[in-house]
C-alpha cells in the first residue's frame, strides 16, 4: 500500500464553525466538510423559516442547532431519524429551559423530536453570568451547543460541569473556535465562562479531520511490510482530541511524521506487546483500534467506551457482533473495561452489518487487507467520509461495485 489519501475536512470544527458564523452574521468559511452532518447543518441554517427541521442522524446538528433555534426565540420543530429518537438530549433542554427557551417534547420526554414556544427573557441574576449546572457525562455536545449560544446571552454564560466529563477535546475545540471568532471565554476546568460579548465575523479555514484518518492509520498498520502513505491536510497543531490516533497507532505499528505542519506521512514500525487505552476523551477512535488489535492479535484492555451505547448505534455491541464473524470479540470485564480478544483472526468472505454507522464501515474496511469482506450498506460513510471507497480506491483496493457518484 502506497500513495496518498484525501481525508475530509473535520466535521466537528466545519458544524462549530456554521453555527457560530450564523451568530455572528458573517465571515468566510473554507474548506468546509463534504460530510452528510456539515452539508446537512448548512442547507439548515440557511432556510431559516422553516417549521420543521430534519437533523437526520446529525448528533452535533441536532443538539447545536436545537440551542441555536431555542436562542433566537424561533417557532419551529427538530426532528431526526428513529435513532436519533433515542439519542437522549434531556440536558440540553433542561439548560435552555434555564436560559428562558420555552421546548416541549413532541414524542417520548428527554428525547426528540422537539417543539420550540420561543423565548422568555430571563430577568439578570444577582451574579456576572447567568449560571447553570450541566451533567459531562452523557455527552459533550450539549455543553458545546449551551457554549456557543453564550454570546448571545443579556449576562453570558457560567457552566459548571459535573460528573466524569467526557470527551473534554470538542469542548475545547469549541472554546478555540468561540475565540477565533472574538468569543471571550475560559475553560478553568469544572467551570467554563462565556462573556455577553458579542462574535465578530471572522474567517476560518477548516482543518482536516483526524477521526477520518484513523482508518488510513489502520490500514497502514494491517498491510503487507513496506507499506506508506501520505496524508495531506492534518494539522500538526490541531484543536481535534483524535489526533490522539498518532500516539495510539505508534503502539499498533504506525508511525507519524510530520512532512510539513499539514502533511503526516505513516510508515510501519514494530508494534507494543499489548494496548491499554482510555478513549474518554477520543470515542470515535475506539472501533478503529478495536478491529485492528484484534487483527493483529495484540491484547487490549479498552476504558472510558461509556458514550459509545448512545452514538450512531450501540457500538459496543455491533464490535461485538462483529468481531465475533471474525474469530475476534470484545470482553466486558466489568467496572468499564473492555478487552480486545482474537481466537484464530481470519478474514475471508465474512459480511459486515454497519448499524447505520459510519464508523463500522469504515472500521472494518480495513481489514481488506487480510482477505476478502463485504460490508453492508456502505453509503453509510457519507455521514462523515462521502469519498471513503473512492480513496480506497486511488490506494489499489477494487471494491465491487465500484463506488458510485453519491458515495
Ligand atoms: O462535538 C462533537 O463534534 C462531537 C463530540 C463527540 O460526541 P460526545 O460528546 O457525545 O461523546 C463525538 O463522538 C462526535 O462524533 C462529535
Ligand atoms: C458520534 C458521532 O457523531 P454524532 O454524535 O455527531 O452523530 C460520530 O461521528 O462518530
Amino acid at each position: 500500500m502506497r500513495g496518498t489519501a484525501q481525508v475530509p475536512a473535520s466535521k466537528s470544527e466545519s458544524n462549530r464553525a456554521l453555527i457560530i458564523q450564523a451568530l455572528a452574521e458573517g465571515g468566510h468559511l473554507a474548506n468546509l466538510s463534504d460530510a452528510n452532518d456539515t452539508q446537512l447543518m448548512q442547507r439548515l441554517l440557511q432556510d431559516s423559516a422553516a417549521s420543521e427541521f430534519d437533523a437526520e442522524d446529525a448528533g452535533t446538528v441536532m443538539r447545536f442547532l436545537t440551542a441555536y433555534l431555542a436562542m433566537t426565540g424561533r417557532q419551529t420543530e427538530i426532528r431526526g431519524t428513529a435513532r436519533m429518537h433515542e439519542r437522549p438530549i434531556g440536558v440540553l433542554v433542561d439548560g435552555l429551559r434555564q436560559l428562558g427557551a420555552r421546548i416541549e417534547y413532541t414524542g417520548q420526554e428527554g428525547y426528540p423530536p422537539l417543539r420550540f414556544l420561543g423565548l422568555t427573557p430571563q430577568p439578570a441574576t444577582d451574579g456576572e453570568f447567568a449560571e447553570l449546572t450541566v451533567r459531562g457525562d452523557i455527552s459533550s455536545q450539549y455543553i458545546s451547543a449551551l457554549l456557543m449560544v453564550g454570546p448571545t446571552l443579556p449576562q453570558g454564560l457560567r457552566i459548571w460541569l459535573t460528573g466524569k466529563v467526557g470527551s473534554r477535546p470538542y469542548i475545547r475545540m469549541t472554546l478555540a473556535l468561540m475565540q477565533h471568532f472574538g468569543a471571550q471565554c475560559r475553560d478553568l476546568g469544572e467551570v467554563l465562562e462565556v462573556r455577553p460579548e458579542p462574535y465578530q465575523p471572522t474567517d476560518y479555514t477548516v482543518e482536516g479531520d483526524w477521526s477520518a484518518a484513523s482508518y488510513w492509520y489502520a490500514m497502514v498498520a494491517l498491510a503487507p511490510a513496506g507499506s506508506h502513505l501520505t496524508l495531506p491536510t492534518l494539522r500538526r497543531h490541531s484543536w481535534q482530541g483524535d489526533q490522539a490516533i498518532v500516539g495510539i497507532m505508534e503502539q499498533l505499528g504506525v508511525h507519524t511524521e510530520f512532512l510539513s505542519n499539514e502533511t503526516v506521512r505513516l510508515t510501519q514500525v514494530a508494534p507494543a506487546a499489548a494496548l491499554r487505552q482510555d478513549f474518554t476523551d477520543c470515542p470515535d477512535l475506539a472501533q478503529t483500534v478495536a478491529v485492528v488489535a484484534a487483527a493483529l492479535g495484540i491484547p487490549a484492555e479498552m476504558t472510558g467506551l461509556e458514550s459509545l451505547r448512545i452514538k450512531e448505534t450501540d457500538r459496543i455491541a455491533a464490535l461485538q457482533a462483529e468481531l465475533a464473524k471474525f474469530g475476534g470479540g470484545l470482553t466486558d470485564e466489568g467496572e468499564g473495561v473492555f478487552r480486545v480478544v482474537s481466537d484464530n483472526f481470519h478474514v475471508s468472505g465474512q459480511e459486515v452489518a454497519t448499524y447505520h454507522d459510519h464508523r463500522m464501515a469504515m472500521a472494518f474496511a480495513p481489514l481488506a487487507l487480510h482477505g476478502p469482506l463485504t460490508i453492508q450498506a456502505p453509503q453509510v460513510v457519507r455521514k462523515s467520509y462521502p469519498q471513503f471507497w473512492r480513496e480506497l480506491e486511488k490506494t489499489g483496493f477494487t471494491t465491487d461495485p465500484a463506488p458510485a457518484p453519491v458515495f
